[in-house]
């Protein structure tokens, strides 16, 4: 049995530059990835299985629509294996929960068939070519783009989610103006909390104002998030991150959104986490 664990994606920024004539957006976004994550686990089979698990796999597709079943098909179309996939992460929200899952079935099934890992994953996903090798990354194109970015500090946070699925798609067509100025061709040095969380304060996540008219519950999340030095949605959304400067102040700010929100999803996490 292969086991690979499958994190939460978080963009600390997503900046929309553009739009390709195919309709697919230009990306410049600064992604890590979370300790919290899923987990997929496969092993040796006449054919293709999945099952589906753990507190969050209400809802989930176990069936052909799920994306580790299409990434082990990508991988090899007719090669069999068990595949459970456990669910800690919520769905449509933000953080490539689907995503990080195929990336993180490539790399089992490459592991336990003996074959390559694809040099090219983006028809599986714009997300999944960035959860391959899930580092802190500088993503552009529509995703496709990864330079991997060394020397990032772990990062204690929360993440939360308000219950709500926010489609992908819905989210890029209510954006109305496509082409916002990219982060600095040149990152200045991002070595300690107080210097990557002054760089944010000068970056942006562009899809927060078509998500939040979708789901303005965002706004809510963001305002309950306010002690954290840095609040901002991750991805599309819903899901926002807030990230303190040590992990007993993330897991206080946990537990007092958790108390006084207790049908939200609430996690105290650590991003960029040491290996
Ligand atoms: C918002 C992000 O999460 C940022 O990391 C990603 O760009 C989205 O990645 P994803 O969920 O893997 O997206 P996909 O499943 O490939 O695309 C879903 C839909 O989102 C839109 N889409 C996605 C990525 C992109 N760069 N531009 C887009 O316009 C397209 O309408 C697409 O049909
Ligand atoms: N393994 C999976 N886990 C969760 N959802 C999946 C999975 N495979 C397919 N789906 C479908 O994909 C949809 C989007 O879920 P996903 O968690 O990938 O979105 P997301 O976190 O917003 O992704 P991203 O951050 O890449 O935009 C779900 O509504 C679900 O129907």
């Amino acid at each position: 049995m292969i086991e690979e664990r499958a994190p939460a994606k978080i963009n600390l920024t997503l900046h929309v530059t553009g739009q390709r004539p195919d309709g697919y957006h230009l990306l410049d976004s600064l992604v890590v990835f979370a300790a919290l994550g899923d987990m997929v686990r496969v092993e040796e089979a006449e054919t293709l299985s999945l099952a589906v698990t753990g507190l969050m796999a209400a809802g989930v597709p176990d069936g052909e629509d799920n994306l580790v079943l299409q990434a082990a098909r990508f991988l090899d179309p007719v090669r069999g294996a068990r595949i459970v996939l456990e669910k800690h992460l919520p769905s449509a929200a933000g953080i490539g929960g689907g995503s990080s899952d195929a990336a993180a079935t490539l790399r089992a099934l490459s592991a336990l068939w003996g074959v390559p890992l694809p040099r090219n994953c983006l028809s599986l996903g714009a997300d999944v070519p960035m959860c391959l090798a899930p580092g802190a990354q500088r993503v552009s194109g529509i995703g496709e783009g990864a330079l991997p970015l060394s020397g990032l500090p772990s990062l204690p946070a929360v993440l939360v989610n308000p219950g709500l699925s926010v489609p992908t798609p819905d989210v890029f067509a209510a954006l109305k103006e496509k082409n916002h100025p990219p982060m600095p061709a040149r990152l200045p040095a991002l070595g300690d909390f107080g210097a990557l969380t002054r760089f944010l304060d000068t970056t942006r996540n562009d899809l927060t104002a078509p998500a939040s008219a979708q789901a303005p519950e965002i706004g809510t999340v963001l305002e309950a998030l306010e002690d954290a030095r840095i609040a901002r949605m991750s991805g599309s959304g819903a899901t926002c991150f807030g990230l303190y400067p040590d992990a007993a102040a993330a897991r206080a700010a946990a537990t007092r959104i958790g108390e006084a929100h207790p049908d939200w999803w609430v996690a105290d996490t650590t991003l960029n986490p040491a290996p």
